[in-house]
């Protein structure tokens, strides 16, 4: 690879399955001005097998290409376009290897409990790939998430559907008051570089070393903070009972993909609150059959099928599911509820689902209502109850009037909570963790029961430089006021807020409007403004960053997939992320069935055009700069021809959209003065893609309604899901005749 190739990630669900459309318009029109695109295999599939290269036949081996996107983006040539990718539960892991063993790899089980060393080597493994496994590592640098003003212009024009809110809604969040992560956090500023080791001193006089060596800089955050499970356990059954009071659904918002390691621990406990007497009567029968709540209920139910007493067991999870309150429900047709699987119910996407549908989320009988959100920690829940006192009393948001929230979010480098789980544990045994340094020097401790989670975060230094550049610079190309969301009453922030400050004075902010507020306090002063009209930047930390650019983009312009989300790389590389939201598993669903995919590409063709305009920067390529300009402005007009793919069959879906943009992106090329090679190498294209415009969308609408196979989930045969996701004959021959 050279300066001039672009990297395009190859990922799952959704996301990839409109890459096998997509990418060949991308290759074509790349090709005229020397650009080459090159794709990389980071799907869940593609790492499994990465993983085992000895077990596997010399032709099933495939190279850790996520491992060498990650050193990729530590240099200056680094031009990736990131579409989302699964981060795996363990339910979606097991499902992935027990896909790919069908098909002929030998992989290993994943070991629930493993006992061998060559068990624990193999879950080790299995524990890299699982949960938030590939951001973290392409994230070399802080984000920039915004509606571009097209974008904004165009929702603001064509509305999306609002649920209404009412004022005597009774939904509402619930979080813990104490002993949770945020009000037992310690945080130091390290003087100087070295490393650190975590260790476990039992009340019984043993020490347990938790992590050997974790390598630290000098002047960067570091942080210790426990959830204590009795404080949880018991906050979770006052939420079951407050629910059932209340007559408002019962509902769990985590992240357990990201937080791998104490949020499906979390969830386990919710579950444990929701059935108390099943888990006191039967919860060692269900452990030693290696059924945990951590994985959710699903996995619990399939497991019962083969125990000798499954269906007294499951009677009994009848029974309580009966006397609790109403479970909200994630897909009440097939019976799957909020406590199913841990990653279906994703707290930055479902929180903001369920304000833009009037405070609603779904019941068992298929109709809306009312909800207690429960988000256990206190450090962020806080916002979203912000957000819906704030609609109980003034209403819904409107999209055609309202502000727009964009995001500068410090995630470089693993940045806090998010790069925690290798440094998070359940504690074996009551004690007290404690942190030291090099020279055995006490860093940080914290006194720990038994089951307690206790979770170490780390924030470098240059990351944070980064960040309030990057926040300095939005404001002043906007001239809108920043917020840093940033709370003094907790020991991380006091210590961010003391560097903002340090920070801040290195760059001219003379007219500039910043900041610093609590996160409730920032989130009313930007709906204030929001309902005004009025645009606030705000710039938050990593857990903050995923919330707000679900949040905002979801209430603004109806989803997350329109955001441009751009990553300047810390060594002078570009990430170009598509969109803000996920892989969208539903939409596989609903292909799969009849043959219609309702993903919307439109983050995918905002970050092929920044990731052209990187190219031109860094190259002098004038043409890459060309294309970019041709595609931002075919971009709009596929917006504002109405050419994005509708959620129903019979009108055009992602295939279509992708044929527009090709349609408008050439005319657009063949139309433009300053090269005028470059204009007659598109005019023939041009004029055949609109001479074939009927022909091809018939083509293309000709297919759908019918169930279709695509080879696999995880793993889908590149030839069956091409040629679903290329059936017009007419638009392939029309590309096709550019190279
Ligand atoms: N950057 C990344 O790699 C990210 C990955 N993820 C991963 O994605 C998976 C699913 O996560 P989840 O929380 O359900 O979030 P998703 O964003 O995938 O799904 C939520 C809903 O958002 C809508 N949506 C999202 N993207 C698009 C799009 N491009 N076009 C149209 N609609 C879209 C869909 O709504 P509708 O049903 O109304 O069509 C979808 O059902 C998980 O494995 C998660 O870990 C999540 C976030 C970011
Ligand atoms: O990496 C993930 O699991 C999700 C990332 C995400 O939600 C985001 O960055 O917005
Ligand atoms: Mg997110």
């Amino acid at each position: 690879m050279t300066d001039s190739t672009i990297i395009y990630t190859q990922t799952d669900e959704a996301p990839a399955l409109a890459t096998y459309s997509f990418l060949p318009v991308v290759e074509a029109y790349a090709s005229t001005a020397g650009v080459a695109v090159e794709s990389r295999d980071i799907s869940l599939a593609g790492r499994i097998i990465a993983s085992f290269p000895e077990r596997l036949a010399e032709d099933q081996r495939i190279e850790d290409a996520l491992a060498q996107l990650g050193e990729l983006a530590k240099t200056p040539q680094a031009n990736v376009i990131k579409l989302p990718n699964i981060s795996a539960s363990i339910p979606q892991l097991k499902a992935a290897i027990a896909e790919l063993q069908e098909k002929g790899y030998a992989l290993p089980d994943y070991p629930d409990d493993p006992q061998t060393d060559e068990e624990r080597e193999v879950r080790a493994r299995y524990d890299k790939v699982k949960g938030s496994a590939v951001n973290p590592v392409l994230r070399e640098g802080n984000s920039d998430r915004r509606a571009p003003s097209s974008v904004k212009n165009y929702a603001k024009a064509n509305p999306h559907r609002m649920g209404e809110w009412r004022a005597d809604s009774r939904t509402n969040v619930a979080h813990m008051d104490g002993d949770d992560f945020r009000s037992t956090e310690k945080s130091v500023v390290l003087a100087k570089e070295g490393s650190l080791k975590i260790e476990l001193h039992g009340d019984d006089g043993s020490t347990t070393v938790l992590r050997e060596s974790v390598p630290v800089q000098a002047g960067e955050v570091v942080d210790a903070a426990v959830m204590r499970v009795a404080a949880l356990r018991e906050f979770l059954s006052a939420q079951v009972e407050r629910a059932k009071k209340d007559g408002v659904l019962f509902s769990v918002h985590l992240k357990a993909t990201m937080m791998k390691v104490s949020d499906p621990i979390i969830f386990g406990h919710t579950v444990r609150a929701f059935f108390p007497k099943t888990f006191a009567s039967y919860g060692d029968k269900l452990a030693a059959a290696g059924l945990t709540p951590n994985d959710g209920l699903g996995g619990i139910y399939k497991g019962l099928e083969s125990l000798p007493e499954g269906d007294k067991i499951k009677a009994s999870f009848d029974a309580e599911l009966a006397q609790g309150p109403d479970l909200a429900m994630v897909d009440s047709h097939r019976g799957i509820s909020n406590l199913h699987v841990p990653s279906d119910v994703i707290v930055d996407a479902s929180m903001p689902a369920m304000i833009r549908t009037s405070g609603h989320m779904w019941n068992k009988d298929d109709q809306e209502q009312d909800a207690l959100a429960v988000i256990p920690d206190s450090s962020y829940a806080g916002i979203y109850q912000a957000v819906i006192d704030d609609c109980r009393a003034n209403g819904a948001f409107d999209p055609s009037t309202m502000g727009s929230v964009p995001n500068v979010g410090l995630m470089a480098q693993k940045a806090e909570e998010y790069g925690s789980h290798d440094k998070t544990f359940e504690i074996p045994a009551t004690g007290t963790v404690r942190v030291l340094d090099d020279e055995g020097e006490l860093v940080l401790e914290q006194a720990v029961g038994e089951g307690d989670i206790f979770r170490m975060c780390q924030t470098k230094d240059v990351p944070i430089q980064d960040w309030v550049k990057l926040a300095v610079t939005r404001a002043r190309a906007t001239g809108d006021p920043a917020v840093f969301w940033l709370d003094e009453t907790r020991a991380h922030d006091r210590n961010l807020i003391a560097k903002v400050r340090e920070y801040l004075p290195l760059h001219n902010t003379e007219g500039l409007q910043i900041e610093i507020m609590s996160p409730v306090e920032a989130m009313k002063f930007s709906l204030e403004r929001i309902r005004r009209g009025e645009n606030t930047i705000s710039v938050t930390g990593n857990v903050l960053r995923d919330y707000l650019t679900d949040l905002f983009p979801i209430m603004e312009l109806g989803t997350s997939a329109k955001m441009l989300s751009v990553v300047p790389l810390i060594n002078g590389g570009g990430l170009f992320e598509t969109g803000a939201g996920g892989s969208a598993p539903k939409h596989v669903q609903q292909l799969v069935k009849e043959n219609y995919l309702r993903w919307d590409s439109l983050g995918e063709f905002l970050a092929l055009a920044v990731s052209f305009e990187h190219l031109a920067h860094k190259t002098g390529n004038a043409r890459a700069q060309i294309l970019a300009d041709t595609l931002d402005r075919a971009t709009g007009t596929l917006l504002n021809e109405n050419k994005s793919p509708s959620r129903k069959l019979g009108s055009i879906d992602n295939r279509g959209s992708h044929f527009y943009l090709a349609l408008y992106w050439a005319r657009e090329l063949a139309e433009q003065t300053e090269d005028t090679q470059l204009a007659q190498a598109f005019a023939g294209l041009a004029k055949t893609l609109a001479e074939q415009e009927q022909t091809i969308v018939e083509e293309l609408l000709a297919v759908q309604g019918s169930p279709v196979d695509i080879g696999g989930y995880y793993q889908p045969s590149p030839e069956k899901a091409a040629a679903v996701m290329r059936p017009s004959k007419t638009f392939n021959e029309a590309l096709s005749s550019l190279s």
